[in-house]
């Protein structure tokens, strides 16, 4: 059962762990869980984005209320407003009625009309090539009279064509979408590192940018030959892609929009050279919830096990899962191999992730994998280093504390120590002895909340709290066992300077193709 957590305003200029970290507190308190695995024996309905998922509220720790369906991708219901409780009878009128919503919901084209479009839209001369923004459409010219007044792009080059992340407008809805694309950047990173490890087929889940990269690689050199499938939920892809490089997919429930078809073309690139030389590759929208995201790579895992014999079912499917660090415990809960790298993935469309004079310098995103991080090099020239005690790259300001045994900090600063709390904690935490624990500064002590922080209850605290789930317990005692047998002594203190890079700009490139409103 996992809080559905709404995940904190990470705009605020506040530190953003303890933002995270309270709203989680207060969900596992009361707020809505997801109940996977736990429906009653019938198949969960669907809304338009495949079959729902089973929420509770919960109340002080406990289920409080019926239980009841709800969509998977949106957490907004002004995006889907399904809604279903578990035990309710739906009469056949109304079941057809919305088998008939959630037809009309889908899109006006199939993937194989837009490949079609997509073949013909090639063949056109460069001034005959246009794009309407405000459908987010390739238009082929029989069409331009219906999209007469509407903002167009025009000319658009095999350049533009091989970059639809630049063409489309990243999706904004923050609770749904959260469209964020990697800055050239970060993504180029991740390229170099996935063919260092050699890599040889990327399953990008929610990566249009890094599948675009990958295809441009594979476009202007000959001897590249890393593959890519992308599997992401909006489907404006489909117009550039065919349905052996594209499928729509929901990663909240593992549902391909285009049936057993699409998953068989998952199936068959995870399955290639025996399942050799692939890996996943996911960045989530960070709204979303943890729990069904793990459950959907389960079963992407799954998939790609059935190729691997039998002596060899211990071997894990490599994994990059791009998310903010602060949801590192959650992460490790269902994936306990992983652990965090220190590099710090930067976006171009997100004003707080970025690099630049308006961007946070720090963004809080990382890369969790199952992968040995002394195996993964991170760039010197942007100030990361080698701890040869911790066996990884770190950030620069992230010092090998001796008593720890490990290079601490997680948010890139330089953490402090704790004696009583035997720990490194954030710089910007001190010691309360009212709390007894490590704190930020001028936080409400917890004398003064209602006791334990699931239950309410006094005279106990949440990690022994009788509500908390034993698996949780179990977990969290499995966690501190392995931690300290990984730690090591020895030291490494070298600094490197931190470099700043530039960010590619959306803006210039935008400019620099002819924009105009079709004139009729
Ligand atoms: C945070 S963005 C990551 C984009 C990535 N940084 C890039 O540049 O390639 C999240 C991605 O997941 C996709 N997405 C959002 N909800 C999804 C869902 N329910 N299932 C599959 N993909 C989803 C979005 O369309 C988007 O491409
Ligand atoms: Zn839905
Ligand atoms: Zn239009
Ligand atoms: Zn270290
Ligand atoms: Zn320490
Ligand atoms: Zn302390
Ligand atoms: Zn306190």
């Amino acid at each position: 059962m996992a809080a559905c957590s709404g995940a904190a305003d990470w705009g605020l200029e506040v530190d953003m762990e303890d933002a995270v970290a309270g709203t989680e507190r207060n969900l596992r308190g009361s707020g809505v869980a997801v109940l996977l695995g736990q429906e009653s024996g019938r198949p969960a309905p669907c809304c338009p984005h495949g079959p729902t998922l089973l929420f509770v509220k919960i109340s002080q720790g406990k289920e409080e209320g019926r239980r009841f369906y709800a969509c998977s991708a949106c957490r907004d219901r002004k995006d889907c407003n399904f809604f279903q409780w578990e035990n309710e009878k739906v009469s056949e009128a109304r079941l057809s009625a919305r088998e008939e919503a959630n037809r009309s919901y889908q899109p006006s084209l199939s993937h194989r009309q837009n490949v079609e479009r997509y073949k013909q839209f090639g063949l056109l001369p460069l001034s005959k090539r246009k794009f309407c923004q405000e459908c987010q459409q390739l238009l082929l010219p029989m069409e331009w009279g219906k999209h007469c007044g509407h903002q167009v792009l025009s000319d658009l080059s095999i350049a533009h064509l091989q970059r639809p992340s630049q063409l489309l407008c990243p999706l904004k809805n923050k609770k749904t979408n959260a469209q964020y694309l990697f800055a050239d950047r970060s993504c180029q990173f991740l390229l170099d590192l996935i063919i260092a490890l050699g890599f040889k087929r990327v399953l990008c889940v929610g990566t249009p940018r890094l599948h675009e990269l990958i295809r441009l690689k594979v476009s202007r050199e000959q001897e590249s030959s890393v593959k890519s499938l992308l599997l992401d939920i909006d489907f404006r892809y489909s117009q550039f892609y065919t349905e052996e490089d594209f499928c729509h997919y929901n990663m909240f429930n593992h549902y391909f929009f285009d049936g057993e078809a699409a998953h068989e073309i998952c199936r068959k690139f995870l399955h290639q050279e025996e399942g050799e030389g692939v890996i996943l590759v996911t960045d989530p929208p960070f709204g979303g919830l943890v729990e069904p995201l793990a459950f959907s790579f389960k079963k992407l895992i799954a998939t790609w096990r059935e190729t691997q014999e039998e002596d060899h079912s211990n071997k894990e499917l490599p994994i990059f899962w791009i998310f903010p660090y602060f949801f590192e415990s959650r992460i490790l809960e269902f994936f306990p191999s992983f652990s965090m790298m220190d590099y710090q993935v930067d976006y171009d469309n997100h004003a707080l992730y970025k690099h630049g004079k308006t961007g946070r310098k720090q963004s809080p995103v990382r890369i969790f994998t199952n992968i040995s991080p002394s195996m993964i090099v991170l760039p010197v020239e942007e100030g990361y280093r080698f701890c040869s005690v911790c066996q990884r790259y770190v950030s620069s300001g992230n010092q090998h504390c001796e008593i720890c045994n490990s290079c601490t900090s997680k948010d890139g600063r330089r953490w402090n120590h704790c004696f009583l709390c035997k720990k490194c904690v954030k710089p910007s935490w001190i010691h309360c002895n009212t709390c007894n624990r490590c704190a930020l500064r001028g936080h409400t002590c917890e004398s003064a909340k209602a006791g334990c922080f699931i239950c309410g209850g006094a005279g106990h605290k949440r990690s022994t709290c009788p509500n908390l789930p034993m698996t949780e317990r179990a977990g969290k005692a499995d966690r501190n066992q392995k931690l300290k047998k990984n730690k090591k002594i020895k030291m490494d203190t070298v600094k490197r300077p931190y470099v700043k890079h530039a960010t590619f700009s959306r803006k210039k490139i935008k400019n620099k193709k002819k924009k105009n409103t079709l004139a009729c």
